[in-house]
């Protein structure tokens, strides 16, 4: 016990280091998160009971495969399972345990708790019914009855929820937290279709008084931002470019980084198609069609203006997640007008010291080394990281 108390110790660190003076009522505090830490603390026999030995596996990520289960109590649950000896597993391991922890929020999946048992570890979760939204949203109809499900007021409702979760992260913890890998395949929906922001293995506390944090470049490519991608510069904006990804992605059914450009314009990614038609006033061509009847086309202008608002180069010209939630309310005529949003392989303005990437063996993901200086573009970035991928044996997986 004195073992797992030591790691549970070391877990909740991120919630003590803002408050390290060191007198009385901090170190109580450090003491009553230790008993909710334990409190959180789940019995290896107990999960495998409640998931019946791992026999009904849900699916399987990077951190590991991910198993149905009952607890005594009736709460089902998915309980994740690190893939033993992956030490990045580890790492998102206390991550996600130590981050998620202090979080509770309806648009946020909920982490019961975990077990760490030799060198087993795991996460356990509420369960969460309906699938990940890129399973949905981006499934061919036949194979994927839900699809048709999918209408265009469950889509405006689930931009909705996500907004609000995020506001939470933001602002609403002691800490602000920037998950880092905002996308479609981390939203998960409920059997009402209500969407839970989960995976936290990359998630970042946010200091407040910093205007962004220097860190290794990990995420998805297609939703991260270009300052991010480009320097490592994170920051809560950097959530809020991958979120106005996902809005885009719900408005048009295309995902972000397997986009096939249509006959008859030259856009080669989403982002600049949706800025195209946007200019050219054709805003209804871009949503997906399988949701064009019973459509509000107020509503529908007013997403598409967000997306572009949320994707702006500058994350200064980004709204952060409460203004974003505020404008979901608004007119399209009264929004601010966006200008052409940060684009793989169109020049960024900012004067930032140009980052070569080397691979991080996670996911589609960079991590940041080395500088140099003047404005950079895309291009330049995406040849960098192409020698960076060719020289190196982790880079499955990267598209540029
Ligand atoms: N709380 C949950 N409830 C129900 N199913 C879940 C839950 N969490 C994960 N799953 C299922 O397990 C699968 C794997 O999830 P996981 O978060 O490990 O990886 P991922 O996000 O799909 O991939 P990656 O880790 O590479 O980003 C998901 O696609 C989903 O189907």
């Amino acid at each position: 016990m004195t073992k797992t108390r030591d790691i549970l110790r070391k877990l909740i660190n991120p919630f003590t280091t803002r408050h390290d003076s060191g007198n009385k009522v901090n170190k109580e505090e450090s003491i009553e998160a230790i008993v909710e830490f334990e409190r959180k603390a789940f019995r290896y026999d107990t999960l495998v009971t409640a998931t019946r030995n791992f026999s009904e596996k849900l699916g399987e990520g990077g951190f590991g495969p991910v198993f149905k289960g009952q607890l005594e109590d009736g709460r089902e649950v998915a309980v994740k399972r690190l893939a033993v000896g992956s030490r990045q597993g580890e790492n998102q391991f206390a991550n996600e345990a130590s981050l998620l922890s202090g979080v509770q929020h309806k648009n946020v999946v909920h982490l019961y708790g975990f077990c760490i048992n030799g060198a087993d570890r795991l996460l356990v979760y509420e369960y969460v019914a309906n699938e990940s939204l890129d399973k949905i949203l981006f499934a061919c109809s036949n194979d994927c009855p839900k699809r048709a499900e999918l209408n265009w007021q469950r889509r405006y409702s689930i931009m909705l929820a996500v907004a609000k979760g995020l506001l939470y992260l933001h602002e609403g913890t002691q800490t602000p937290i920037i998950h880092r890998d905002i996308k479609a395949a981390n939203i998960l929906l409920d059997q009402r279709w209500v969407p839970k922001i989960a995976d936290f293995g990359m998630a970042r506390l946010f200091p407040e008084d910093e205007s962004h944090v220097n860190t290794r470049v990990a995420g998805t490519n297609g939703y991260m931002a270009p300052e991010y991608l480009m320097h490592g510069w994170l920051s809560p904006k950097a959530d809020v470019y991958s979120f106005g990804v996902v809005v885009l992605e719900l408005v048009t059914g295309c995902r972000c980084h397997s986009f096939v450009p249509l006959p008859g314009t030259d856009a080669k990614n989403l982002l600049e198609w949706a800025w195209m038609l946007y200019k050219e006033r054709r805003v209804l061509e871009m949503v997906d069609p399988k949701i064009r009847p019973n459509l509000d086309l107020a509503q529908v202008s007013t997403c598409v203006h967000i997306g572009l608002l949320c994707t702006q180069a500058e994350p200064k010209q980004r709204p952060d997640m409460r203004r974003i939630s505020i404008l979901f309310t608004k007119q399209p005529s009264t929004l601010e007008e966006p200008s052409r949003p940060g684009i793989p392989g169109r020049r960024y303005t900012s004067r930032p010291h140009l980052t070569s990437g080397t691979l991080d063996s996670s996911r589609n993901s960079l991590s940041s080394s080395g500088s140099g200086t003047g404005s950079s573009s895309y291009s330049t970035l995406a040849s960098t990281s192409a020698s960076a991928l060719a020289s190196s044996s982790k880079g499955k997986g990267l598209q540029l």
